[in-house]
């Protein structure tokens, strides 16, 4: 089975319109067919990022569709991946590793430079699939980033693709939106659009007709589907932190919503578990007593710890402890649960040091090399597995390391070879405190359960979000068949 498609790129009317549900959506039906498919996206603007085999960062967006696609994680699926550590700066990581800190204003210099990353990913991609469904960022809508564009319809017009855009009915005002954006393109541009996805439509179709004919006698293109909104999907959100969670038990986890919180995807099984509620708790909103509060990664650990200690968030934990609460910090999370982080080289924003929580008896350093790596062990805790990855740069000592919170193998690939397990992470002498560079840890079901138990929850029904997430994609797969079947009618 082929795909008339070589390269095709779906661009949105809007962030969140469903871009990358889609490109998800096509990855799978094409793998489905025997398709050899693989997601490209060339520049992605996201604090949650997953590594790849080959040892890099990827948004994690682009994770999502390589397991569509039935693919291990690449650095060529998503060659620029911007982190913003700042509103107006981001670390820029260039086919999976970080290449400099720029404000917006250098990196839209650097944007050629970037082109070449992208094009070179694109090409290598290229040569080894017969399908490459590529994502926008944003909209191609913002003329004000259209020079030197490289994630969309400067890529589209580099690489001379057809493109579907995507329009969310959801939000309101659809059809000035496709009539919009195709009104801010080019002569060239307007020209790829082969045809337009109405996204989320709830209601009675009949009574959307009149617009579908009206838009395609407005533009001449067709509406090639129109998608349902789908309720309960579980699958990773790629920036924007969704916190509604659809069923809310009796355990009660709290998780600050810091400013610059990263990977927070983390919680998606805790969100997704029958058995627990699990609330980010944002500005200035009051802290909720909990059984667990989780302190999440961030991409800047000490500006974020000063949030943190500005809304009161020490004296919550001092009281949580005191009435036997337990307390897991995550990554930059666990950073903070130390006595203090020094970035002597300005890693994360100015240099300085920033005094810990003092809750576990370490100290973090920030050091230029990033530490990327799939793991995957046991935990020191209870009989059970772990699976997880790292992305920091920090590196922690002191002696709460003694009692660790897992052993890892040293990397994935390199388990075949080396037996020897690694301590990592800590644990407080009472017990009640956790922390772990390690992202994922409530992905494998087994370390789900063991987590729970430990923070209090005995006997926590199995849960396994990785099948939730293959059947969600599944779901989306299913309803996106008339998407391709349109593409194909118009070949
Ligand atoms: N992913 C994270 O939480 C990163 C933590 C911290 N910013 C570091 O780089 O070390």
């Amino acid at each position: 089975m082929t795909f008339p498609y070589k390269t095709l790129m779906i661009q949105g009317t809007t962030s969140d319109a469903g871009k990358t549900t889609l490109v998800a959506a096509l990855c799978r039906l094409l793998a489905r067919r025997g398709v050899k498919v693989v997601p490209f996206k060339p520049q992605n603007m996201a604090l949650n990022s997953a590594v790849t085999v080959d040892g890099g960062e990827i948004g994690r967006g682009q994770a999502l569709q390589a397991m569509a696609a039935g693919l291990p994680p690449h650095t060529d699926m998503n060659p620029i991946l911007l982190k913003p550590s700042s509103d107006i700066g981001a670390q820029v990581i260039v086919h999976g590793h970080v290449r400099a800190d720029m404000n917006a204003r250098d990196y839209h210099q650097y944007k050629t430079t970037a082109m070449t990353a992208v094009l070179e990913s694109y090409q290598r991609l290229s040569a080894q699939y017969d399908a490459i469904i590529v994502e926008g960022a944003g909209s191609p809508a913002e003329i004000n980033l259209r020079d030197r564009d490289i994630a969309n319809m400067g890529f589209a017009e580099a690489v001379d693709c057809p493109v579907v855009l995507i329009a969310d009915i959801d939000r309101g005002g659809v059809f000035a939106h496709i009539v919009g954006t195709l009104d801010c393109l080019s002569d060239t541009e307007r020209a790829r659009v082969i045809g337009f996805v109405i996204n989320r439509f709830r209601g009675d179709i009949s009574l959307l007709q009149g617009g579908l004919d009206w838009l395609e006698a407005r533009t001449g293109k067709p509406v090639l589907a129109v998608l349902p909104y789908l309720h309960g999907l579980s699958l990773d959100a790629e920036d924007a932190i969704q916190s509604a969670q659809a069923t809310k038990g009796k355990f009660k986890v709290i998780v600050p919503l810091l400013p610059r919180i990263s990977n927070h995807t983390d919680f998606d099984a805790l969100r997704a578990h029958p058995a627990v509620d699990l609330q980010f708790i944002a500005f200035g909103q009051p802290i909720p007593a909990a059984d667990l509060i989780i302190l999440p990664g961030s991409k800047n650990t000490r500006g974020d710890l000063a949030w943190l200690k500005e809304q009161g968030w020490p004296d919550a934990l001092n009281r949580h402890l005191r009435y036997g609460g337990k307390i897991i910090g995550i990554c930059g999370g666990f950073q903070m649960l130390g006595k203090s982080v020094i970035d002597a080289h300005g890693i994360e924003g100015v240099a300085g040091v920033t005094e810990g929580l003092g809750l576990l008896d370490l100290d973090t350093q920030m050091a230029p090399d990033k530490h990327l790596k799939q793991v995957t062990g046991r935990c020191a805790f209870a009989d059970a597995s772990v699976d997880g990855y790292e992305i920091h740069m920090g590196i922690s000592y002191g002696a709460a390391l003694s009692k660790p919170a897992f052993f890892i193998q040293q990397a994935i690939e390199t388990i075949a070879l080396e037996s020897n397990a690694i301590a990592e992470g800590a644990r407080s002498a009472d017990d009640h405190i956790l922390g772990t560079y390690l992202h994922g840890i409530f992905d494998n079901p087994a370390a789900l359960r063991a987590l729970l138990a430990w923070s209090g929850l005995a006997n926590a029904v199995p849960l396994d979000l990785m099948a939730l997430r293959e059947a969600s994609i599944d779901r989306i797969a299913d309803a996106t068949l008339p998407l391709l079947q349109a593409l194909e009618n118009l070949r």
